[in-house]
């Protein structure tokens, strides 16, 4: 057994015994029978070792075995799922208005719905549906867009935190738009804002946000960029996600060499951007990625309803450029991280039948991008992502043979299935969230998440 000696001298708060799968930089889904995992009072994992340490872990961490809570046999833990990129005010229309590519679509529904968030009722209501129900499908870490108004923002990070879900919340900046008349801040005001949007710190997690290039002029990402770097925030922006949009940024910025370049220039791509799609960066983009140490957030089912593109994840993670999954709501017509899944490994698989010489991504690499891959992504990994000690314990219990779940189980001879897999039905009808917080942490209970 591996006793861990710079354990936490907080005491024991509880134990689970039984299956656990997570990821790790090494193994891209480890499925670990038979586990023993503690959890601290202040909701941190003590210790994950195997069964056969009961007594010796009860002993040195101060236990009584009879506490622990057991798992049953077609339960497991895995980790909470992580949304890099959900624009929460874009729930409300979630499903409809997909019928045009990226630039008509935001001025002719995006705008006018996001302009509607300087209501802070209507804000509430819509704020409080899609923290529920990203929860509901398992998210418990998203990486928010709001809109450009600051009080409806900060009530996004408020519901998020109330609920107990971990939340980076982006006001919006953006001081041009030609196409919504109100929708639009001035320079002076987009700075200002911010500033009173990131100095609410702690409450929320604020994460500078440009819309994307040719929503601000270059002097407000300059000051975007000065502000993220003075107060060692996080960033988030759209970069390459539709041809049209390639060519907009370059006539736009025509003195800078690339689309990455733009935002590289005026110091925004840091190892705590996250910039969502990335469908035509090129390999020399990539590059500057990881030299940055910026990420990508890949959004496959908004890549497709919006006809934007396919993200070629195979040569980003080849260039070694953090990756993690985002629903892209309402680009993306789902909220569920496990569509995210499904759809970044049908993308995949398109790319593959296109050219048979594709290394098409396994559904465990696809696994690790929306737990481990997210919260490295979004420079969260020393806190979670997966199961190791020292990070909150942010997990998932799943129970696939649940009563009345959408997993039937069927006893077959055939092959033995060692993997687990993906189930086609409604994730969101039959998931049951039970929240407690006992001891001052916090702990979201999936059942039916994955079978
Ligand atoms: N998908 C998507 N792309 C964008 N680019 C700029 N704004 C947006 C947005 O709201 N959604
Ligand atoms: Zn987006």
């Amino acid at each position: 057994m591996m006793a861990n000696s710079n354990r936490p001298n907080a005491d024991i708060s509880h134990v689970y015994r039984g299956t656990f799968i997570h990821s790790t930089q090494q193994t891209a889904l480890q499925i670990l029978e038979d586990t023993l995992l503690g959890v601290d009072t202040d909701g941190k994992i003590a210790f994950i070792e195997k069964g056969a340490e009961l007594n010796q872990l009860s002993q040195i961490f101060g236990f009584n075995p009879s506490e622990v809570t057991q798992l049953a046999q077609h339960e497991l833990f895995m980790p909470g799922l992580v949304d890099t990129h959900i624009h929460a005010p874009q729930y409300c229309y979630a499903g409809t208005a997909l019928d045009m590519p990226l630039l008509q679509w935001l001025n002719t529904y995006t705008f006018p719905v996001e302009s509607r968030f300087k209501d802070l009722e209507f804000a509430h209501r819509v704020y409080t549906q899609v923290v529920q129900r990203t929860l509901r499908n398992g998210t418990t870490t998203a990486c928010y867009f709001a809109t450009i108004h600051t009080d409806a923002s900060l009530l996004l990070g408020q519901i998020a935190n109330d609920f107990g879900q971990r939340a980076l919340v982006g006001k919006v900046c953006m001081d041009r738009n030609n196409s919504v008349k109100h929708y639009k801040e001035t320079n002076q005001e987009s700075q200002e804002e911010t500033c009173r949007w990131v100095s609410t710190y702690p409450l929320v997690r604020p994460v500078v946000t440009p819309r994307f290039a040719p929503s601000c002029t270059g002097a407000l990402l300059g000051q975007l960029g000065a502000i993220a770097k003075n107060n060692n925030l996080h960033i988030q922006s759209h970069i390459s996600e539709n041809v049209e949009e390639v060519k907009l940024v370059k006539e736009l910025f025509p003195e800078s060499e690339s689309y990455t370049d733009v935002y590289h220039k005026y110091n925004l791509l840091t190892d705590k951007t996250v910039m969502a799609h990335g469908c035509y960066l090129t390999d020399a983009e990539l590059a500057l990625f990881r030299e940055t140490g910026a990420s990508l957030s890949h959004c496959p089912n908004s890549n497709i309803s919006l006809c934007s593109g396919m993200l070629d994840v195979r040569n980003v993670l080849k260039h070694k450029v953090k990756l993690g999954l985002g629903t892209d709501v309402a680009g993306g017509y789902s909220a569920s991280m496990l569509d995210a899944v499904r759809r970044a490994l049908d993308t995949s698989k398109v790319l593959t039948i296109q050219d048979p010489e594709y290394e098409t991504l396994t559904f465990e690499e696809v696994f690790r991008l929306a737990t481990l891959g997210g919260s490295h992504a979004l420079s969260l990994d020393d806190q979670t992502g997966n199961f190791e000690v020292g990070k909150d314990f942010d997990a998932l219990r799943v129970n696939v043979a649940a009563a009345g779940g959408p997993i039937d189980m069927i006893q077959c001879e055939g092959p033995k299935v060692r993997s687990i897999g993906l189930n086609e039905s409604d994730d969101v009808a039959a998931t049951q969230l039970v929240e407690f917080s006992e001891a001052g942490f916090r702990l979201h209970l999936h059942c039916y998440v994955l079978g």
